[in-house]
């Protein structure tokens, strides 16, 4: 299925693209956000949280692995790196088939719990104050989601 990319010249174009990204989502939306260190994963979510209007600051999740926010909808923003056995049942569940958004980082870890549909969102490096942002739908739902993004 067709990728969608784009390129951000500094980390507020980043920010900016998951404020707009944000205006799309719907309540059991799962993201899945891949990047190595300093690819941009917690700009993006602060500004998809501030798409979502959420007023308190967004900060890694990484020692808490869940954290969650209050805003137009709720935000889960997981940080699954230290969860040591991928197949550990967490409960994450409950997050994917709730009444918010969730972003997953470093999502592959735990690839056997994840929704069959999902928005992957790949963060590259490629130079400085450069990131190329990779978009992955899986499932009607998401195909349709980048399709109105990217029209
Ligand atoms: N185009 C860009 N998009 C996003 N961030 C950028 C960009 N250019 C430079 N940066 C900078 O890169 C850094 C990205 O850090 P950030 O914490 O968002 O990454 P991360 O993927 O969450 O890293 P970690 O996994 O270490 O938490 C910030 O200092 C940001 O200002």
């Amino acid at each position: 299925m067709a990728k969608y990319e784009l390129k951000t010249r500094n980390s507020d174009e980043t920010s900016q693209f998951a404020e707009r990204l944000a205006a799309f989502l719907q309540p059991g939306d799962v993201i899945a956000l891949e990047g190595d260190l300093g690819a941009g994963k917690t700009t993006f979510t602060k500004g998809l949280a501030k798409g979502l209007s959420i007023k308190r600051t967004v900060n890694s999740p990484t020692f808490t692995i869940i954290k969650e926010y209050q805003g137009r909808l709720p935000l889960f923003h997981m940080d699954v790196y230290r969860v040591a056995d991928s197949l550990e049942d967490l409960g994450f569940d409950e997050y994917f088939e709730g009444n918010g958004v969730t972003v997953v980082e470093w999502a592959h870890l735990i690839e056997e719990q994840l929704p069959g549909d999902l928005l992957t969102i790949y963060l590259y490096h490629e130079a400085e104050g450069q990131r190329k942002i990779v978009l992955d739908p899986k499932g009607p739902r998401y195909e349709q989601l980048c399709k109105e993004i990217f029209q």
